[in-house]
């Protein structure tokens, strides 16, 4: 039955969980359905008491349900109303799709020739701004800015600190495209759909990738405000039979089973560590093992226990299945981590982890990320590489 079905969904937004008996639904695929229909696996329905006229719900299309939803959770329900000229309350789901199909490579090229044919820069650096860090779009020039909504085949950036925008132009003279907003898994994406944007850039003649992230301190000669270049990662998610890379391979991207122990380039990893003292960053730059977790809770203090064990410095909820992309798909990687909070591993204290804490670390530690961000780029511009020399 759909309201037993509905009941498994996870409402992003709405204020009704019931389905009234008598409605009818509109699923993101366009397709009409009753009460007492099944409905497939992954949609989005749009329904409500006083709804929109049934003229405005045929007319709906995917893009608009994009278009609606991010308008919800920037506006509220306000924005929701504006758009749908005037329609009474509604209510807007969204199903956990991780059962969803990779996207084909046709899909992907889509993505990719939307964007090249809208900007003349052609960059082959690309860059994955973490959570509070994403002002360093805003340092680039000559931009061509891109809402993910408007992007074929994007998904949509749902957590604060993330703006959700692709952000193509040039940062002291390199040409660079910058996502503005990264997606996680929490968020109800598959690790493939997280991981995506990564083959769009690839396709576009990326061929070497900065990721950053803000992350919780495990290392206790780490402080709030550190930045940690990760040397390696540990791929919980991986441990447990996820991958971005589950599903049938497609060689046009990359082998069956791509080495993942030189993961984070050595070359860069010297040259970044060797160059900071110029920037005056040298007692704060570290060398660390990063580990992804699903999220989106915080750790408990036995988990934190265990990670600290087995050689983890700093945990977070992102960046390893688009690292894990990009290796496939042979592009070079560079990564860091800010330190925005101390993981907590004390029992007996009233501190807890907070993303507050977290975007208000990354707020004040914003221009030092920026300076060395601009350095690794610099690097990575400068140093000869070409994609598959190693
Ligand atoms: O990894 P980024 O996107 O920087 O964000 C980190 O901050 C959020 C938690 O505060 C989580 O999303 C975690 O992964
Ligand atoms: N744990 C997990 N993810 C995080 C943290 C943390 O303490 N801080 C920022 N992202």
């Amino acid at each position: 039955m759909v309201t037993q079905q509905l009941a498994r969904r996870v409402p992003l937004i709405g204020h009704e969980s019931v389905l009234p008996e008598t409605s009818n639904y509109l699923m993101s695929d366009g397709q009409h359905m009753t009460t007492g229909q099944t409905c497939p696996s992954n949609f989005v329905w749009l329904t409500g008491v006083n709804g929109p006229p049934s003229s405005l719900l045929q007319s709906v299309t995917r893009a608009h349900y994009r278009r609606m939803e991010r308008k919800q959770l920037q506006n509220g329900r306000a924005g929701l109303r504006a758009l749908a000229s005037g329609g009474g309350s509604m209510c807007l789901e969204q199903t956990v799709s991780g059962d969803e199909t990779p996207y084909p490579y046709e899909m992907i090229e889509e993505s990719a020739e939307f964007l090249l044919s809208r900007t003349k820069l052609r960059p082959k650096i690309g860059v994955i701004c973490g959570s509070g860090l994403g002002p360093l779009a805003e340092q680039l020039e000559d931009r061509d800015i891109f809402p993910y909504e408007t992007i074929p085949n994007f998904p949509v950036s749902t957590v604060a600190g993330h703006a959700g925008r692709m952000v193509i132009g040039t940062l002291d003279g390199v040409p660079v495209m910058c996502m503005q907003g990264r997606f996680h898994s929490y968020e109800g994406y598959p690790l493939w759909k997280c991981a995506m944007p990564v083959r769009v850039m690839k396709l576009m003649g990326v061929d070497q990738l900065l990721v950053t992230n803000a992350a919780g301190g495990i290392n206790r000669e780490f402080n709030i405000g550190d930045i940690m270049i990760i040397k390696d990662h540990i791929n919980m998610q991986g441990f447990a039979g996820d991958s971005p890379l589950r599903g049938r391979n497609d060689e046009r991207y990359g082998p069956r089973f791509p080495a993942m122990n030189n993961a984070y380039d050595k070359t860069l990893r010297q040259k970044t560590l060797e160059l900071v003292k110029d920037l005056g960053l040298q007692d704060v730059v570290r060398e660390g093992v990063y580990v992804m977790l699903g999220g989106p809770t915080y750790e408990t203090v036995a988990e934190l226990n265990l990670l600290r064990v087995v050689g983890v410095d700093a945990v977070g909820m992102s960046t390893v299945p688009e690292v894990v992309v990009a290796r496939h798909c042979g592009m070079r990687v560079f990564a860091f981590s800010l330190i925005t909070n101390m993981c907590i591993v004390e029992y007996d204290t009233e501190a807890k982890a907070s993303h507050t804490e977290v975007i208000e670390t990354a707020t004040m530690r914003q221009k030092d990320l920026q300076k060395l961000a601009r350095l690794i780029i610099k690097i990575m511009s400068e140093d000869g590489y070409v994609a598959g020399d190693e």
